[in-house]
Protein backbone atom coordinates (compact mmCIF):
# COMPACT_ATOMS: atom_id res chain seq x y z
CA UNK A 1 0.00 0.00 0.00
CA UNK A 2 1.35 3.10 -0.60
CA UNK A 3 1.93 6.11 2.18
CA UNK A 4 0.09 8.76 0.31
CA UNK A 5 -2.82 7.75 -1.91
CA UNK A 6 -4.54 10.59 -3.58
CA UNK A 7 -7.59 9.97 -5.81
CA UNK A 8 -9.94 12.15 -8.20
CA UNK A 9 -8.80 14.76 -6.93
CA UNK A 10 -10.31 18.51 -7.65
CA UNK A 11 -9.90 21.86 -7.45
CA UNK A 12 -11.03 24.72 -8.95
CA UNK A 13 -11.02 28.49 -7.88
CA UNK A 14 -13.01 31.79 -9.57
CA UNK A 15 -10.70 34.30 -10.80
CA UNK A 16 -12.34 37.24 -11.96
CA UNK A 17 -15.38 36.22 -14.06
CA UNK A 18 -13.33 32.80 -15.17
CA UNK A 19 -12.57 29.28 -13.42
CA UNK A 20 -9.84 27.85 -13.24
CA UNK A 21 -9.17 24.52 -12.58
CA UNK A 22 -5.41 23.46 -11.58
CA UNK A 23 -6.44 19.92 -10.39
CA UNK A 24 -9.12 17.81 -12.24
CA UNK A 25 -9.13 14.53 -11.20
CA UNK A 26 -5.48 14.29 -10.36
CA UNK A 27 -4.61 10.26 -8.98
CA UNK A 28 -0.94 10.03 -6.90
CA UNK A 29 0.40 7.09 -5.12
CA UNK A 30 3.91 7.73 -3.19
CA UNK A 31 5.76 5.01 -1.39
CA UNK A 32 7.57 5.00 1.67
CA UNK A 33 10.92 6.11 1.21
CA UNK A 34 10.59 8.02 -2.23
CA UNK A 35 11.71 11.20 -3.16
CA UNK A 36 9.04 12.78 -6.13
CA UNK A 37 9.69 15.96 -7.46
CA UNK A 38 7.04 17.95 -9.34
CA UNK A 39 7.24 20.47 -12.21
CA UNK A 40 5.20 22.31 -14.49
CA UNK A 41 4.44 25.59 -16.40
CA UNK A 42 3.69 28.52 -13.34
CA UNK A 43 0.04 28.76 -12.33
CA UNK A 44 -0.74 25.25 -13.44
CA UNK A 45 -1.38 24.23 -9.63
CA UNK A 46 1.31 22.66 -7.97
CA UNK A 47 1.37 24.38 -5.08
CA UNK A 48 -2.64 23.73 -5.02
CA UNK A 49 -1.77 19.98 -5.29
CA UNK A 50 0.89 20.14 -2.53
CA UNK A 51 -0.75 22.48 -0.09
CA UNK A 52 -3.79 19.87 -0.64
CA UNK A 53 -1.15 16.86 0.28
CA UNK A 54 -0.02 18.74 3.21
CA UNK A 55 -3.55 19.13 4.94
CA UNK A 56 -3.18 22.62 4.35
CA UNK A 57 -6.12 23.30 1.93
CA UNK A 58 -8.76 20.96 1.13
CA UNK A 59 -9.97 20.05 -1.93
CA UNK A 60 -13.16 20.69 -4.34
CA UNK A 61 -13.50 16.58 -4.08
CA UNK A 62 -11.82 13.54 -4.27
CA UNK A 63 -9.84 11.77 -1.40
CA UNK A 64 -6.07 12.01 0.05
CA UNK A 65 -4.92 9.07 2.43
CA UNK A 66 -1.96 9.35 3.87
CA UNK A 67 -0.53 6.25 6.29
CA UNK A 68 -3.88 4.67 5.71
CA UNK A 69 -5.28 8.08 7.35
CA UNK A 70 -7.88 9.86 4.83
CA UNK A 71 -7.05 13.39 5.93
CA UNK A 72 -9.88 14.33 3.41
CA UNK A 73 -12.42 13.78 5.47
CA UNK A 74 -10.99 15.02 8.83
CA UNK A 75 -12.18 18.29 10.64
CA UNK A 76 -9.78 21.19 10.86
CA UNK A 77 -8.46 20.67 14.40
CA UNK A 78 -8.32 17.14 13.38
CA UNK A 79 -6.21 18.29 10.35
CA UNK A 80 -4.08 20.90 12.65
CA UNK A 81 -3.16 18.08 15.07
CA UNK A 82 -2.23 15.82 12.21
CA UNK A 83 0.04 18.34 10.50
CA UNK A 84 2.07 18.88 13.53
CA UNK A 85 2.73 15.08 14.36
CA UNK A 86 2.95 13.92 10.58
CA UNK A 87 3.57 16.70 8.22
CA UNK A 88 7.09 18.33 7.75
CA UNK A 89 6.89 21.61 5.47
CA UNK A 90 9.78 23.35 3.70
CA UNK A 91 9.22 26.74 2.53
CA UNK A 92 10.98 28.80 -0.15
CA UNK A 93 11.60 31.27 2.05
CA UNK A 94 12.26 29.75 5.91
CA UNK A 95 9.62 31.52 7.80
CA UNK A 96 11.71 31.60 10.57
CA UNK A 97 10.55 33.53 13.54
CA UNK A 98 13.19 36.62 13.81
CA UNK A 99 13.39 36.69 17.53
CA UNK A 100 14.03 33.21 18.50
CA UNK A 101 17.84 31.49 18.08
CA UNK A 102 18.10 28.42 15.39
CA UNK A 103 17.18 25.90 18.47
CA UNK A 104 13.74 27.83 19.78
CA UNK A 105 12.86 28.12 16.03
CA UNK A 106 13.29 24.12 15.57
CA UNK A 107 11.88 23.55 18.76
CA UNK A 108 8.45 25.13 18.02
CA UNK A 109 6.64 21.92 16.43
CA UNK A 110 7.86 20.75 19.66
CA UNK A 111 5.83 22.32 21.99
CA UNK A 112 3.05 21.36 19.93
CA UNK A 113 3.25 17.35 20.62
CA UNK A 114 3.23 16.01 24.49
CA UNK A 115 7.15 15.51 24.86
CA UNK A 116 8.96 15.77 28.12
CA UNK A 117 12.00 18.79 28.12
CA UNK A 118 14.40 16.05 27.73
CA UNK A 119 12.49 14.40 24.80
CA UNK A 120 12.45 18.00 23.19
CA UNK A 121 15.89 18.99 23.94
CA UNK A 122 16.78 14.97 22.00
CA UNK A 123 14.76 15.58 19.24
CA UNK A 124 16.12 20.23 18.50
CA UNK A 125 19.42 18.85 18.87
CA UNK A 126 19.52 15.73 16.29
CA UNK A 127 17.29 17.94 13.86
CA UNK A 128 20.19 20.66 14.40
CA UNK A 129 22.82 18.31 14.14
CA UNK A 130 21.10 16.61 10.90
CA UNK A 131 21.16 19.38 9.05
CA UNK A 132 24.84 20.87 10.24
CA UNK A 133 24.14 24.15 12.28
CA UNK A 134 24.84 22.40 16.36
CA UNK A 135 27.22 25.26 16.59
CA UNK A 136 24.61 27.76 15.36
CA UNK A 137 22.04 26.85 17.69
CA UNK A 138 22.31 30.10 19.68
CA UNK A 139 22.20 32.31 16.77
CA UNK A 140 19.66 34.81 15.75
CA UNK A 141 18.14 34.51 12.28
CA UNK A 142 19.59 37.58 11.31
CA UNK A 143 22.98 36.94 12.52
CA UNK A 144 23.07 33.67 9.51
CA UNK A 145 23.29 33.15 6.28
CA UNK A 146 20.93 32.48 3.56
CA UNK A 147 21.62 28.83 3.14
CA UNK A 148 21.86 28.54 7.04
CA UNK A 149 18.44 30.23 7.75
CA UNK A 150 16.70 27.86 5.05
CA UNK A 151 19.06 24.93 7.28
CA UNK A 152 17.31 26.19 10.38
CA UNK A 153 13.81 25.59 8.14
CA UNK A 154 14.30 22.04 7.08
CA UNK A 155 15.56 21.44 10.66
CA UNK A 156 12.46 22.54 12.21
CA UNK A 157 10.52 20.63 9.05
CA UNK A 158 12.11 17.27 10.26
CA UNK A 159 12.28 17.57 14.13
CA UNK A 160 8.67 15.72 14.73
CA UNK A 161 10.08 13.24 12.41
CA UNK A 162 7.17 13.28 10.03
CA UNK A 163 5.84 10.72 8.38
CA UNK A 164 6.10 12.87 4.70
CA UNK A 165 8.39 16.28 3.93
CA UNK A 166 6.59 18.22 1.24
CA UNK A 167 8.87 20.90 0.04
CA UNK A 168 7.80 24.06 -2.22
CA UNK A 169 10.58 25.74 -3.88
CA UNK A 170 13.34 25.02 -1.33
CA UNK A 171 16.01 26.48 -3.55
CA UNK A 172 13.68 29.07 -4.96
CA UNK A 173 15.24 32.20 -3.49
CA UNK A 174 18.85 30.71 -2.50
CA UNK A 175 21.91 31.59 -4.97
CA UNK A 176 23.48 28.46 -6.63
CA UNK A 177 26.06 27.81 -4.43
CA UNK A 178 23.59 28.00 -1.30
CA UNK A 179 21.35 25.85 -3.37
CA UNK A 180 23.82 22.93 -4.19
CA UNK A 181 24.40 22.40 -0.35
CA UNK A 182 20.84 22.60 -0.13
CA UNK A 183 20.02 19.95 -2.96
CA UNK A 184 22.68 18.25 -0.98
CA UNK A 185 20.65 18.18 1.99
CA UNK A 186 17.24 17.01 0.62
CA UNK A 187 19.26 14.64 -1.35
CA UNK A 188 20.22 13.09 2.45
CA UNK A 189 17.19 13.66 3.77
CA UNK A 190 15.47 10.83 1.86
CA UNK A 191 18.88 8.75 1.55
CA UNK A 192 20.07 8.80 4.39
CA UNK A 193 17.49 9.32 7.03
CA UNK A 194 14.58 7.72 4.78
CA UNK A 195 12.39 10.60 4.74
CA UNK A 196 9.78 10.32 2.06
CA UNK A 197 9.50 13.56 -0.05
CA UNK A 198 7.56 15.64 -1.90
CA UNK A 199 9.14 18.75 -3.82
CA UNK A 200 7.85 21.34 -6.00
CA UNK A 201 10.56 22.68 -8.07
CA UNK A 202 11.27 24.71 -11.25
CA UNK A 203 14.58 24.20 -11.17
CA UNK A 204 15.29 21.04 -13.36
CA UNK A 205 18.44 20.16 -11.34
CA UNK A 206 16.51 19.88 -8.39
CA UNK A 207 13.95 17.95 -10.09
CA UNK A 208 17.04 15.46 -11.09
CA UNK A 209 17.61 15.02 -7.49
CA UNK A 210 14.52 12.88 -7.27
CA UNK A 211 13.90 9.45 -8.17
CA UNK A 212 10.37 10.41 -9.47
CA UNK A 213 9.77 12.83 -11.74
CA UNK A 214 6.23 14.40 -12.45
CA UNK A 215 4.75 17.12 -14.11
CA UNK A 216 1.76 18.75 -13.60
CA UNK A 217 0.15 20.51 -16.75
CA UNK A 218 -3.92 20.98 -17.77
CA UNK A 219 -5.08 19.79 -14.29
CA UNK A 220 -3.41 16.29 -14.47
CA UNK A 221 -0.04 14.65 -13.26
CA UNK A 222 2.19 13.08 -15.80
CA UNK A 223 5.41 10.76 -15.14
CA UNK A 224 8.27 11.55 -16.63
CA UNK A 225 9.97 8.61 -15.12
CA UNK A 226 8.11 6.05 -13.34
CA UNK A 227 10.61 3.54 -11.36
CA UNK A 228 7.79 1.90 -9.52
CA UNK A 229 6.91 0.49 -12.94
CA UNK A 230 9.88 -0.80 -13.81
CA UNK A 231 10.09 -3.20 -10.78
CA UNK A 232 8.54 -6.46 -11.20
CA UNK A 233 6.23 -7.58 -8.83
CA UNK A 234 7.05 -10.74 -6.76
CA UNK A 235 4.23 -12.35 -8.20
CA UNK A 236 4.51 -11.86 -11.59
CA UNK A 237 7.39 -12.64 -13.98
CA UNK A 238 10.40 -14.77 -13.46
CA UNK A 239 10.58 -14.05 -9.60
CA UNK A 240 6.66 -15.41 -9.47
CA UNK A 241 7.52 -19.23 -7.46
N1 LIG B 1 -6.67 31.04 -3.12
C1 LIG B 1 -6.78 31.18 -4.44
N2 LIG B 1 -7.78 31.92 -4.98
C2 LIG B 1 -7.92 32.05 -6.31
N3 LIG B 1 -7.09 31.46 -7.21
C3 LIG B 1 -6.08 30.73 -6.74
C4 LIG B 1 -5.87 30.53 -5.34
N4 LIG B 1 -4.79 29.73 -5.17
C5 LIG B 1 -4.35 29.44 -6.41
N5 LIG B 1 -5.13 30.03 -7.35
C6 LIG B 1 -4.98 29.91 -8.81
O1 LIG B 1 -4.85 28.53 -9.12
C7 LIG B 1 -3.86 28.33 -10.13
C8 LIG B 1 -2.79 27.42 -9.60
O2 LIG B 1 -2.02 28.11 -8.61
P1 LIG B 1 -0.73 27.47 -7.92
O3 LIG B 1 -0.14 28.49 -7.03
O4 LIG B 1 -1.10 26.16 -7.34
O5 LIG B 1 0.20 27.22 -9.19
P2 LIG B 1 1.74 26.81 -9.25
O6 LIG B 1 1.87 25.80 -10.33
O7 LIG B 1 2.23 26.44 -7.90
O8 LIG B 1 2.39 28.19 -9.70
P3 LIG B 1 3.90 28.73 -9.51
O9 LIG B 1 4.78 27.77 -10.25
O10 LIG B 1 3.87 30.09 -10.16
O11 LIG B 1 4.17 28.79 -8.04
C9 LIG B 1 -3.39 29.71 -10.53
O12 LIG B 1 -4.16 30.15 -11.64
C10 LIG B 1 -3.69 30.55 -9.31
O13 LIG B 1 -3.88 31.90 -9.65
Amino acid sequence: MALVEVRGLKKAFKKGGETVTPLDGVDLDIYEGDSVSMMGPSGTGKSTLLNAVAGIDPPDAGTITVAGTEITSMSRTKLADWRAEHLGYIFQTHNLVPVLTAYENVELPTLLASLSRSERRERVELALEAVGLTDRADHLPRQMSGGQEQRVGIARAIVMNPTLVVADEPTGSLDAATSAQIQDLLVRLNEELGMTLLMVTHDSEVAQLAGRRLQLDGGQLIELNEPHAAMPSPTSGVLAA
